[in-house]
């Protein structure tokens, strides 16, 4: 089993069987499948789990023999061209074990305190730089990346520098894939109908879970079943489908919030990811779901009040995971903490008596609960839940009837900013080129 899904928990808060949905699903399945929907352009990642591109894989794996004895891999992004690969790298890592080489994100906020010390750090480091960006102009990564290119050639000399830098770019346009070709730094692709927030399973992700040692091949086989699973658009059949039309049913039922819940601490940035996911596709034209996260039991202890006994507007997507490690509560003498009544019983047990208990207690103060069950924490499931959770936002964005594509509403800020910042009608320019790209 990959994932298992049960809506029945959402399910007895519907007048009408999410199922009454089908005929819409299947004529949005057929718009994907066509690629006649808005922004069909962008539908490049929906062949990514056969389709990714094998040459890059090879030429990464490579790159990294050629670097083994890296201490640091800098991966310089922001969105779409970074929370991937930090999501993944999270997921499968068990905790406190140290990766060879470390990899440290960079470019995605405008920290000076990080940066700094993230220079101070690398003065000792042996060092390379993977820069993602597909328009080049994302005005944090391309401030850092200022920084860490000056750094780099300062410490190595300009043409060491130059090898150590790796570009993820756009394969005609843009300012770093103009910069990398001038310079001559290894590129890889972002092809252009793959959307940021889509392209973890292309060299955005690939090249940072390769030098980190995550077998990118078992992240590629639970995609290739997640995307084998999405064939049939029978919600009956398809989990990604179901997940869709259930969130959907809530959202026009009045739920306006989704939370994306996790029991395990490794989850957590997966839902950073989730977000932009479902965030930049579908909060547009004044619609579409609020999405937040929260890791239980840890916020149960501060958002659990308000997820009980606030505004009756949220629901819940619960991510369980079978397998965790066995460990089992020691018994003690003194008992002072009263907790013998568990002694001996396995802490994965007492978890899910936690998850069973929450789901209960929050569906009878009218939370909806959708549970989505994976075996472990693992490539193969990090593969899986992406393209899951991609081809159900294509699905879930249309039946909302917006462009699951476009981002128009991320530019405001950035105008505003560039103005402040005396930047003006180059801005533009900016924006425009940014448009087209992503
Ligand atoms: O890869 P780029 O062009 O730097 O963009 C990074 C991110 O910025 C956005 O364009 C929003 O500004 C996202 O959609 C994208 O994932």
């Amino acid at each position: 089993m990959s994932l298992k899904i049960d809506i029945k928990k959402a399910q007895q808060f519907l007048d009408k069987k999410v199922t009454i949905l089908q005929p819409r699903v299947n004529e949005v399945h057929k718009m994907i499948k066509e690629k006649t929907g808005l922004g069909n352009d962008f539908l490049g990642w929906l062949d990514l789990p056969y389709a990714y591109n094998k040459e890059e894989v090879e030429r990464i794996y490579k790159l990294k023999e050629q670097f083994k004895n890296l201490d640091v891999l800098v991966v310089v992004g922001i969105g779409g061209s970074y929370l991937g690969a930090k999501a993944g790298l999270e997921f499968v890592k068990e905790p406190f074990k140290k990766s060879k080489p470390e990899i440290i994100f960079a470019g995605n906020h405008l920290s000076a305190n990080y940066l700094k010390n993230l220079l101070k750090y690398l003065n000792k480091k042996n060092y390379a730089i993977n820069v993602i960006s597909k328009s080049g102009t994302t005005t944090e990564p391309a401030v850092a990346f200022r920084f860490l290119k000056q750094h780099i050639e300062a410490k190595y000399g300009v043409e060491e520098a130059r090898r150590r830098i790796f570009a993820t770019t756009d394969k005609a346009r843009g300012a770093l894939f103009q910069l990398a070709t001038q310079e001559g730094y290894e590129k890889f692709v972002i092809e252009d109908n793959v959307g940021g927030r889509f392209s973890v399973l292309s060299a955005v992700g690939l090249l940072p879970f390769i030098f980190a040692g995550v077998d990118v091949k078992e992240i590629l086989a639970g995609a290739q079943k997640a995307y084998d699973d999405a064939q049939d658009p029978d919600l009956k059949k398809n989990p990604a489908y179901l997940y869709a039309a259930t969130r959907y049913a809530l959202y026009e039922s009045g739920k306006a919030v989704e939370y994306l819940v996790n029991y395990e601490p490794r989850l957590g940035f997966f839902a950073e990811w989730w977000k932009q996911l479902y965030g930049e596709s579908e909060g547009k034209n004044g619609k579409g779901l609020l999405v937040n996260s929260a890791s239980f039991t840890t916020d149960l202890h501060s958002l659990g009040q308000q997820i009980q006994d606030g505004q009756r507007i949220i629901f819940e997507t619960v991510m369980q995971v079978k397998k965790t490690d066995k460990l089992a509560i020691p018994f003690d003498d003194a008992d002072l903490d009263k907790l013998n009544y568990i002694a001996g019983k396995e802490v994965s047990y007492v978890n899910l008596q936690a998850l069973l208990g929450t789901q209960m207690a929050h569906v009878d103060g009218n939370v909806p609960n959708i549970l989505l069950t994976i075996d472990k924490m693992d490539a193969y499931h990090f593969g899986y839940l992406v393209y899951f959770f991609e081809i159900a936002c294509a699905m879930s964005a249309y039946l909302l009837g917006v462009n699951p594509f476009d981002q128009p509403g991320v530019e405001a800020y950035k105008k505003n900013m560039f103005a402040l910042l005396g930047k003006k009608w180059e801005s533009l320019q900016q924006t425009q080129e940014k448009k087209q790209l992503n």
